[in-house]
């Protein structure tokens, strides 16, 4: 079905749709595509890990897209065994082609039902529609349902549009009191991602769907800095790209204890939302994830309303003036330790 075995040159041919196609790989893994860019992959005997790998949500993130690229590649030709069900997914095809974060609007703002909020319709509405019936389906459609409790991840890969002070970190979801999972932060940890920021509110990203509806262990995964395709340094994402391939091919990952002293652990204090036109930071673009600024310090303005720190100290992430209005253009950090 795929030249080469390249799932993301197939997708990126087909930006708007595919027709279900399935075979089976001579090492008798079972390829379901469902649509252009979801791609189940379902081994002869599965372990109990149900695993959903995304990527391109944003179409100009292209380091995560390779990385699921060459997984899949190494899948389909054999090199790289399977152990587990997974479902491959490559978020906005159309955006990826064009270069850039979205077409009309932010996928990832489009989750748990947020698509069909509204009179508006677009590609991305139907799209978040689409990969969450994908999402669904592949969590309900375990063939041994009921024999065997499946652990459900979700990874959702990322890279930021500025440079990061702590290169790879996670949005940890908000989880409505349930524990966060010491093993999957162990485990993110081995991916060589370092810092977590615990989300305390819900959201309508792709990885808070996928833990919310779910029960899954779901994550926005930022792996560094948004640069075009062939001008990634992919050495920089070799322990990431290995420890995921070590996650889908071996039946038990061993994982180290538990060790906050490797972690930098953050928690979500603030979401400034764009209100006007007129939103601005007092920073410039060269301002990078995780700076810090004191108590009372002014960090953006939007018409009349002034955005200073509230808490001791307060770091910034993902500041974007450029968001529509009502979007999210500003996170505040504060130091935290794990539930
Ligand atoms: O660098 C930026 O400004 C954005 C990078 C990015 O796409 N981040 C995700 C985070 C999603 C989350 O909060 O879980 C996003 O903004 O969608
Ligand atoms: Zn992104």
């Amino acid at each position: 079905m795929f030249k080469d075995n390249d799932f993301l040159a197939f997708t990126l041919a087909n930006p708007h749709g595919a027709a279900p196609a399935a075979f089976t790989t001579d090492t008798g893994i079972e390829v379901a595509l469902w649509d252009t860019g979801i791609l189940c992959l379902t081994p002869a005997n599965p372990g109990n890990k149900d695993i959903v790998l995304s990527c391109g949500v944003h179409g100009n993130e292209t380091a995560p897209i390779e990385i699921v690229r060459d997984l899949a590649k190494a899948v389909l030709d054999g090199s790289l065994p399977l152990a587990h069900r997974l479902l491959l997914l490559i978020g906005n095809p159309p955006a990826i082609n064009a270069g850039k974060r979205e077409i009309e609007e932010n996928l990832n703002r489009l989750f748990s039902g947020a698509h069909s909020k509204g009179d508006g319709q677009n590609a991305e509405r139907e799209r978040a529609k689409a990969l969450e019936a994908a999402v669904a389906r592949f969590y309900h459609e375990r063939p041994d349902a009921g024999r065997q409790e499946a652990l459900r991840l979700h990874y959702d890969l990322h890279t930021a549009i500025r440079g990061s002070q702590h290169e790879k970190f996670v949005v940890y979801p908000f989880l409505h009191g349930k524990p966060r999972s010491k093993e999957q932060v162990m485990f993110l940890a081995e991916c060589g991602v370092d810092t977590v920021l615990l989300s305390d509110d819900p959201t309508t990203t792709f990885s808070y769907f996928s833990t919310n509806e779910f029960a899954a262990h779901g994550f926005t995964v930022e792996l560094g800095k948004v640069r075009p395709f062939g001008q990634n340094d992919m050495s920089r994402f070799k322990a990431t790209a290995d420890t995921l391939a070590k996650l889908v091919s071996q039946r038990e990952l061993v994982l180290p204890a538990y060790d906050e002293s490797r972690l930098n652990l953050y928690r979500i204090s603030r979401v400034i939302n764009k209100q006007s036109d007129s939103f601005a930071f007092t920073f410039g673009e060269d301002v990078e994830n995780f700076t810090s600024y004191p108590k009372g310090h002014l960090l953006a303005t939007d018409g009349a309303i002034e955005h200073r720190v509230e808490l001791d100290a307060e770091a910034v992430i993902f500041p974007n003036a450029k968001v529509a209005v009502g979007q999210r253009a500003c996170l505040l950090v504060a130091r935290t330790q794990l539930d």
